[in-house]
């Protein structure tokens, strides 16, 4: 998918993930109520999509449930226009290895390979890409990223934005069609946070679709559009175009004024 693909593809609209209706509980005592409460949603080609809302709100379980990491118990998810539904375990495995990349709280890196080699072996085992554009590819990102030197170790001997960087990167190689993350920032302090939603935003302007959980107005400042979401039912969307940093104080006013009207 190239950059021009994605722009034209949010220009006209397209939806790469749509969820209809869908509600989701853990179960429990009968009566409980429903973590996802009727979620109707789009995800659209090339957009940087947050969702922010309170705690427990269910932005981890819509992110789990959009991506086919959780089942659903009512309603529908579709990636492309195919609903969930209809694919085969197996089919929906494929689906994710070949279109989907995860980032979650903490970098979740093989503990025996160096970073190099987990950002590698991702690409190593992606049907999207040959042993050669694997390597390429895993080179570049090594590079844009600027973990040239820390991608030699381990990731117990490097700090918690380089492994992080190296578990975006990891997301990357594979070329995916979304990437998922989870509060990516979240166990990472200010400068890091920064540097890795810059990456996010590079990526994004190069035509990545991303879709992100996260608490953090200062994130959610580099989204193209914010989902609120409370008590497992969508309150507000807001499209607010793309993150300009010699505008974002008064993109952050805009931000924090909007989160409030939902009762942020
Ligand atoms: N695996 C699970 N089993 C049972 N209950 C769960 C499970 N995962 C989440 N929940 C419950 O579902 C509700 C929504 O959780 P979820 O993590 O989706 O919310 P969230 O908005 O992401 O919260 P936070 O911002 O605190 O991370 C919470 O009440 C949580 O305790």
């Amino acid at each position: 998918m190239t950059s021009e693909d994605n722009a034209a593809k949010r220009r006209s609209g397209h939806v790469v993930i749509s969820a209809e209706n869908v509600r989701k509980s853990y179960g429990g005592a009968a009566g409980s109520s429903d973590v996802l409460d009727g979620v109707s949603v789009d995800v659209f080609a090339g957009d940087f999509t947050v969702i922010m809302g309170p705690s427990g709100a269910g932005k981890t379980t819509l992110l789990n449930c959009l991506s086919g990491l959780e089942s659903i118990d009512a309603g529908e998810v579709a990636y492309e226009g195919t609903s969930f539904a209809r694919l085969s375990d197996r089919q929906m495995s494929d689906v994710r290895a070949a279109s989907f990349g995860f980032v979650f709280q903490s970098p979740r890196l093989v503990s025996n390979l160096t970073l190099y080699e987990n950002i590698l072996v991702a690409g190593l085992l992606s049907p999207n890409l040959t042993d050669r554009q694997a390597r390429d590819k895993a080179d570049a990102l090594v590079r844009a990223l600027g973990i040239e030197s820390a991608a030699r170790h381990l990731p117990n001997q490097v700090s918690g934005g380089e492994a992080q960087r190296a578990a975006v990167a990891r997301a990357l190689v594979c070329e995916p069609s979304i990437v998922f993350a989870d509060e990516p920032t979240g166990a990472l302090n200010q400068a890091n946070s920064e540097e890795l939603l810059d990456i996010l935003c590079e990526s994004n302007a190069a035509g990545q679709t991303i879709l992100m959980v996260t608490h953090d107005v200062k994130a959610a400042l580099r989204a193209t559009r914010i989902v609120y979401l409370r008590d497992g039912s969508v309150e507000g969307e807001l499209d607010i175009g793309t993150y300009d940093k010699a505008a974002s104080a008064a993109r952050e006013r805009e931000i924090v004024g909007w989160l409030a009207d939902q009762g942020w």
